[in-house]
């Protein structure tokens, strides 16, 4: 059996640039794409800063938990939120038929593309500075890594790019070889 990796997994800071990297990526590497921030509000039929405002980032994190263990599918690129990295479970599960790609993108950079930084229904505590929970993260996206993209200073096309070619070398993935 074919035990290569089908799917594109893009982890990373809220800013990094996994949607709209993700939806680019798709288009390039001819596979479908989807974004678990639009499962989750499909799923709860609200948005993801009501479900903060209403239920606390906590009550987040477990919905997303839930909807990214059922996610099953083949061939996708998958752009997570930015905390899907707090669920082992839920990362173990979309590593099996992905690859993860974490969109390393520094402090500075992230809080120019971050301006609604109280609104965005970010998954942190109330009082939580952005630079705490980049501090509190940058751990968890390294260990589910499979690759890191430093992409500071990258167009989201020199993003996909890169990743395009980082999985060239790879036997892992159904991506990797020279086609
Ligand atoms: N490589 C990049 N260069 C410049 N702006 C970017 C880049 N990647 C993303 N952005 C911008 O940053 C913002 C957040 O991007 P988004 O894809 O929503 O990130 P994420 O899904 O990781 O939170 C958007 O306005 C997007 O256009
Ligand atoms: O990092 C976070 O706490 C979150 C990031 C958001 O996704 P993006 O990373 O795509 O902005 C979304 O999942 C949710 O609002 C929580
Ligand atoms: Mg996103």
């Amino acid at each position: 059996m074919d035990r290569r990796k089908s799917n594109i997994v893009l982890i990373g800071m809220p800013g990094s640039g996994k949607s709209t990297v993700g939806i680019i990526l798709a288009k390039m590497t001819a596979k479908n794409y989807v974004d678990t921030d639009v499962l989750i509000q499909l799923a709860e039929n609200r948005t993801l800063q009501d479900i903060v405002n209403r239920d606390g980032h906590m009550a987040l994190r477990d919905i997303e938990e839930r909807v990214l263990l059922g996610v099953v599918c083949r061939n996708h690129v998958i752009a997570t939120g930015g905390s899907a990295a707090y669920s082992a479970r839920a990362m173990t599960h979309l590593k099996q038929e992905g690859l993860c790609i974490f969109l390393h993108v520094d402090l500075p950079t992230l809080k120019t593309r971050i301006r609604n930084y109280e609104t965005r229904g970010l998954a942190k505590r109330p009082e939580q500075s952005f630079q705490d929970l980049f501090d509190e993260r940058l751990g968890l996206y390294r260990r589910y890594a499979d690759i890191t993209i430093a992409a500071s200073e990258l167009s989201q096309e020199a993003v996909c790019e890169e990743i395009i070619d980082a999985l060239k070398n790879r036997t892992d993935t159904m991506d990797g070889g020279q086609r």
